[in-house]
């Protein structure tokens, strides 16, 4: 199990990270998520002891991660990294690069680990490649086979596909979650795309000024987001009153309400005006204006600059954010 025990950072004088206590249990997959700049690849940078931190404590097991003033090549066997800056061997070929580490005692099952990796990350024509021939995309596929090639109990992911085309990202983002969930490899995945964990993580952890300030299941979490700075981790998400439902018409609290939870109607409902429509392949993302307040909705079409509309929300979406708070 890893145990992050009341950790707290500071590069300078000002706090990154604050009284952070976080146990993963032995296979479990944990995302970290929160805006840019929150603390997400601090954490991660700290659970591999590559920062000193002068409060709090880190164990994988029994074993204690110590920073760099205790442990001068930071990183355990037992623990992987994959960094943003995906840390190849830039004049060697990416076959080389992916096996680095394995065994070369045995010819015939490192050829075979090398190329089990290099179909994964859907590399095998560039087999022969130089790393610093590939682009940024393929670079950060290499560095993936490669901390896998070394098989850690315990694998820290930062932002581990900010480099791939979408075409390729949902396939490998499947074929690499399942695999290491099939190896019972621990995994922590710092992020800011939902579509890297909703469908993968058990648990996600959010982080905002310093502070864990919510860790859930993903369902939980998307269904029940406790504030906006949450919901908006997934998608457009806006807070509104909720008195614009007779059954509802005696309280002034607000809840928040998903984009697409919104349906369009000409008569009842919540009062906007319509400012802008953006295409989105699918539906249409629609700005308008409700109380002063920016209000973002889907439709099937575009709705004309300046029409007033109204907007509705099924009941089951109240009570479900209503029972959350
Ligand atoms: N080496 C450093 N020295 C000083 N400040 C740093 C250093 N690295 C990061 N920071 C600051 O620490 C804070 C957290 O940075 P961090 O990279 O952990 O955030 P993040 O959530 O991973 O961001 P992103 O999603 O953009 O990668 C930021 O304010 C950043 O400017």
């Amino acid at each position: 199990m890893l145990h992050v025990d009341h950790v707290s950072f500071a590069y300078d004088e000002v706090p990154v990270l604050e009284d952070i206590n976080l146990n993963v249990k032995k296979g479990e997959h944990v995302a970290i998520i929160g805006e840019s700049g929150c603390g997400k690849s601090t954490l991660l940078k700290i659970i591999y002891g590559l920062l000193q931190i002068n409060i709090g404590e880190v164990y994988w097991g029994e074993q204690q991660v110590l920073g760099p003033l205790y442990n001068l090549v930071p990183g355990e066997p037992y623990m992987k990294y994959l960094s943003q800056d995906f840390d190849l061997m830039p004049y060697t070929t990416v076959a080389e690069n992916i096996s680095q580490y394995l065994s070369h005692f045995e010819p015939e099952a490192l050829k075979e680990r090398t190329d089990e990796l290099l179909q994964m990350i859907e590399m095998v024509p560039f087999a022969k490649t130089k790393v610093k021939y590939l682009s940024g995309g393929q670079q950060q596929r290499v560095a993936l086979a490669r901390v896998l090639a070394q098989e850690p109990d315990i694998l820290l992911l930062d932002e581990p596909f900010s480099h791939i085309d979408n075409f390729r990202k949902n396939t490998l983002r499947r074929t690499l979650f399942q695999y290491l969930r099939k190896k019972g490899v621990t995994v922590l995945t710092a992020t800011h795309d939902h579509n890297d964990m909703l469908p993968f993580a058990d648990r996600v952890v959010v982080l905002r000024n310093t502070k864990i300030i919510a860790k859930d299941n993903p369902k939980n979490l998307y269904q029940r987001p406790q504030d906006i700075y949450i919901a908006s981790l997934f998608g457009e998400a806006n807070k509104i009153p909720i008195n614009i439902i007779k059954s509802y018409a005696d309280t002034k609290r607000r809840i928040i309400v998903y984009a697409h939870e919104f349906k369009v109607s000409e008569k009842s409902g919540l009062e906007v005006t319509v400012t802008s429509s953006f295409y989105m392949g699918g539906h249409y993302l629609i700005e308008g204006i409700y109380e002063n307040q920016k209000i973002y909705f889907h439709h099937h079409m575009v709705i004309e600059e300046g029409s007033h509309i109204f907007l509705n929300i099924a009941i089951e979406v109240i009570n479900k954010r209503m029972s959350g708070m």
